[in-house]
């Protein structure tokens, strides 16, 4: 037996009226205890489990999201990323173990209104509607007060280089104006929480740098957490991450733990002297292993007792010494070499 779809087709910030109902209400002295500056665990998982019928969509999964972080959800297709966002939005509710954002059950949508924001996969906007309205409208259930709703609305749209498309119909979007525009929705209101889905999924190289360029720029001012198979782009926004697979989480931490970039460099070196033994014999390499195929030289060293560039100074000097032809170097092993050795 399936349920029905994930993500509803139309952007919404409220739960299903169903989930919304079993939901614990806070009591004033509770709400007062989760105020902004309060909460160091923006998003919590604990041992959340999803089942559609027979399928465990997600498996067991607990995550502490820290606030004022970029967090990437990594993995494969099927592995559970979607499933789990829509958990953290409240679209759907886990089988077991308990989600948690800014202290609340995602559910209880009157304490969460204007404090989290969600751009869905393959969310869809109502076709007839006008940019403008559309964002009017949403900025009204996110309460931004009638006399701000236009002013917030058109702002957002500007900051998703959308300025000019306020009188355009959501239906003669192109896919990616679509979804600068429902990024765009995620961000109205300026909520504590956004949680993106796949933003730069369809759009172009320049404007997907733009996009990026934006969840930067809101690191600190929010927690943001961002599903994408574009790994180089996770690495280059992310603060922290969590690998799934087959619903499970099978690697998190920051995404220097993740690459282990705090433990290893590798240097590309060209044709020519090879002086492997200068570099094994420095006092702070642990291990040395040469990949003759790609000519990469991959050094180990103890986390904690030395950093990463202090290794690359003495092997790059060492390897200089003795006439060697360096065409690359970089800290860790990259995150798509984790993804693919764990997944
Ligand atoms: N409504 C549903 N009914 C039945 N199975 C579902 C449903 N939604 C998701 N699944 C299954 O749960 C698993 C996880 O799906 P999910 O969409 O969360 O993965 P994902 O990591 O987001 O994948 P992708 O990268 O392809 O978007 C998949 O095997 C999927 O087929």
């Amino acid at each position: 037996m399936t349920e029905e779809k994930a993500v509803p087709d139309v952007v919404k910030v409220e739960a299903p009226a169903a989930l919304a109902a079993d939901a614990p209400v806070a009591t004033t002295s509770e709400k007062k205890k989760k105020k902004k500056s309060e909460v160091e665990v923006a998003v919590r998982l604990t041992k959340v489990t999803k089942r559609f019928g027979a399928k465990t969509a997600v498996d067991e999964v607990s995550l502490r999201v820290r606030a004022g972080s970029v967090y990437g959800l990594i993995g494969p297709n099927g592995a559970g990323k979607t499933t789990t966002f829509s958990m953290m939005a409240g679209f759907l509710k886990p089988t077991s173990g308990n989600v948690e954002v800014l202290g609340y059950s995602p559910t209880q949508v009157d304490e969460l209104r204007s404090r989290l924001g969600v751009l869905p996969q393959d969310a869809l906007l109502p076709a007839s509607d006008k940019v403008g309205e559309f964002l009017s409208h949403m900025a009204l259930l996110q309460d931004i007060p009638k006399d701000r709703v236009e002013t917030t609305a058109r702002e957002v749209l500007a900051e998703v280089e959308g300025r000019d498309w306020w009188n355009v119909r959501c239906g003669s979007l192109s896919h990616g104006m679509a979804k600068r525009v429902q990024l765009a929705q995620a961000l109205l209101g300026d909520p504590e929480v956004v949680l993106l889905d796949e933003p730069t999924a369809g759009l172009d190289p320049r404007v997907a740098y733009e996009v990026r360029q934006l969840i930067k720029s809101r690191r600190g001012r929010c927690t943001l957490i961002v599903s994408s198979h574009n790994l180089q782009e996770l690495e280059e926004i992310c603060d922290g991450a969590a690998i799934l697979d087959r619903g499970r989480v099978v690697a998190s931490g920051s995404i220097s733990e993740l690459t282990a970039a705090s433990e290893e460099i590798r240097i590309r070196l060209a044709q020519g002297p090879v002086p492997i033994p200068v570099v094994r014999d420095l006092p702070m390499v642990k291990r040395v292993e040469w990949d003759d195929e790609r000519r990469e030289l991959v050094v180990y060293f103890d986390r904690g007792s030395v950093d990463a560039e202090t290794v690359i100074g003495h092997v790059l000097w060492a390897l200089l010494q003795n006439q060697a032809r360096i065409s690359a170097v970089s800290k860790g092993r990259g995150l798509e070499q984790r993804v693919m050795d764990l997944t």
